[in-house]
């Protein structure tokens, strides 16, 4: 039996997709693995039991990766899974910001009850403007930033783009009609409307600061849906106040910010919604699960990507850092338990690799315990596991 804990709420539909095999609660002090959401691990100890993190959805800046790595805890995402929500969320909140829905939706319930608030003189305060033809800059264009342009382009937008590390499979999702930017200065030129869906790392900590704001129209309206701390709010706020930003739109609150009139604030809602919910919830048990029964990893945010099928009745699994002799080491203290290769398998990201040996010829329990146990002592091995091929055969 697996132990599964979980720190914040989770979708009851991703919770369903785990087997009788795992069990689910909040307490258990020897977790072989946690699902989570926004809750921040970098202060956390991690039991020696873990193997896996689930992040249900995209960003994982609330997870200490090296760490995790060098204790041997794979950690998952699931890209995409909340990808549409948000995109429907920004769509609303461009709309918002550009017919003063909130502004006017409130004034109407503050009038005397019965007044005639459709008067041309009341009303006309609240004049807006269309998207349609207006100039949207989207940094970012991955899960979420490819979805806002490519609605945006359906709205009837100019849709400019910037993202120097797109993806083949990304720039696979784009319309034509979004052109490409060659640097930050030149997608907010002009813009009307300026998006950021990046995450949040050293290079995108305080990307949209004062410098770059002062290069916007004074009539952009900025949205940051992505993370707090990727725009500089006292920059945001100066700009307001000096009217060199009409409108800030953010899932991301801080003292310097809020309550200021010309500032939406949602409570991170992003990626809140139902369907969201069960996908990344269902696609972070299904990697966690995928982990804890074959050792194959897919969408590892700190491990490569790596699955090969069973080619034997017994699996061991390394992580371990990525350094030369690596593989020399391992399947030499293999080799001296007369113990048979059937299958090897590396991959390193950065730092850190992952080995998949597929044996047989394992004598008995003892065997397997010492080998695992020498394994493990190899000074820049993090984690050994020793996989029984699961039942159902080939995987
Ligand atoms: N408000 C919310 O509830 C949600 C927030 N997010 C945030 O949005 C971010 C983006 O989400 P996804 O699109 O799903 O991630 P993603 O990984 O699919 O896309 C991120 C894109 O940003 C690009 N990028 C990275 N560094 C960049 C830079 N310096 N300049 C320009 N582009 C850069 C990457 O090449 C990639 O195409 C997440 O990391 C997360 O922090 C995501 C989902 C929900
Ligand atoms: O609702 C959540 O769990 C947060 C979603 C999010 O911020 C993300 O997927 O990066």
């Amino acid at each position: 039996m697996y132990q599964i804990k979980t720190f914040n709420a989770i979708s009851p539909v991703g919770l369903a997709t785990f087997t009788a095999e795992y069990q689910i609660n909040q307490k258990d002090a020897q977790p072989d693995a946690y699902l989570i959401r926004s809750v921040d691990l970098h202060e956390h100890d991690f039991p020696r039991s873990l193997k896996a993190i689930g992040r249900c959805g995209a960003g994982y800046n609330n997870i200490p990766l090296e760490r995790a790595s060098e204790q041997g805890i794979a950690v998952f995402n699931t890209p995409g899974g909340n990808a549409n929500a948000v995109k429907e969320l920004v769509l609303a909140m461009m709309i918002l910001a550009n017919r003063q829905v909130i502004a006017a939706a409130n004034w109407t319930n503050q009038v005397q009850p019965g007044a005639d608030i459709t008067l041309e003189a009341a009303k006309s305060q609240f004049n807006g403007q269309e998207l349609l033809g207006k100039r949207l800059a989207v940094i970012g264009l991955g899960h979420v930033g490819s979805l806002v342009a490519n609605a945006a382009v359906n709205l009837g937008m100019e849709v400019i783009g910037y993202d120097p590390y797109l993806s083949a499979d990304a720039a696979w999702q784009l319309s034509r009609e979004i052109h490409r930017a060659p640097s930050l200065a030149a997608v907010v030129d002009q813009a009307d409307f300026i998006t950021v869906h990046v995450p949040k790392n050293e290079e995108t900590t305080g990307m949209i600061d004062q410098e770059l704001i002062s290069q916007f129209k004074p009539t952009a309206v900025l949205l940051n849906f992505a993370r707090h701390g990727i725009v500089d709010n006292q920059a945001v706020i100066d700009a307001l106040n000096t009217k060199r930003l009409r409108w800030y739109s953010t899932d991301f609150s801080d003292a310097l910010i809020h309550g200021h009139p010309r500032v939406t604030i949602l409570p991170h809602l992003g990626g809140s919604t139902v369907e969201a919910e069960a996908n990344c919830a269902r696609m972070a048990a299904k990697a966690v699960m995928t982990y804890l029964t074959t050792g194959n990893l897919i969408n590892s945010v700190n491990l490569p990507a790596l699955q090969t099928p069973f080619a034997s009745p017994e699996r061991i699994t390394l992580i371990h850092r990525n350094i030369p002799n690596m593989l020399g080491q391992i399947s030499s203290l293999i080799a001296q338990h007369q113990i048979n290769i059937e299958n090897l398998a590396n991959r390193a990201k950065a730092d850190f690799a992952y080995t998949i040996v597929d044996v047989s010829d394992f004598a008995n329990p003892d065997q397997q315990a010492a080998l695992i146990q020498e394994l493990a002592q190899i000074p820049a091995v993090s984690r050994v596991r020793l996989i029984h091929q699961p039942r159902g055969g080939n995987k």
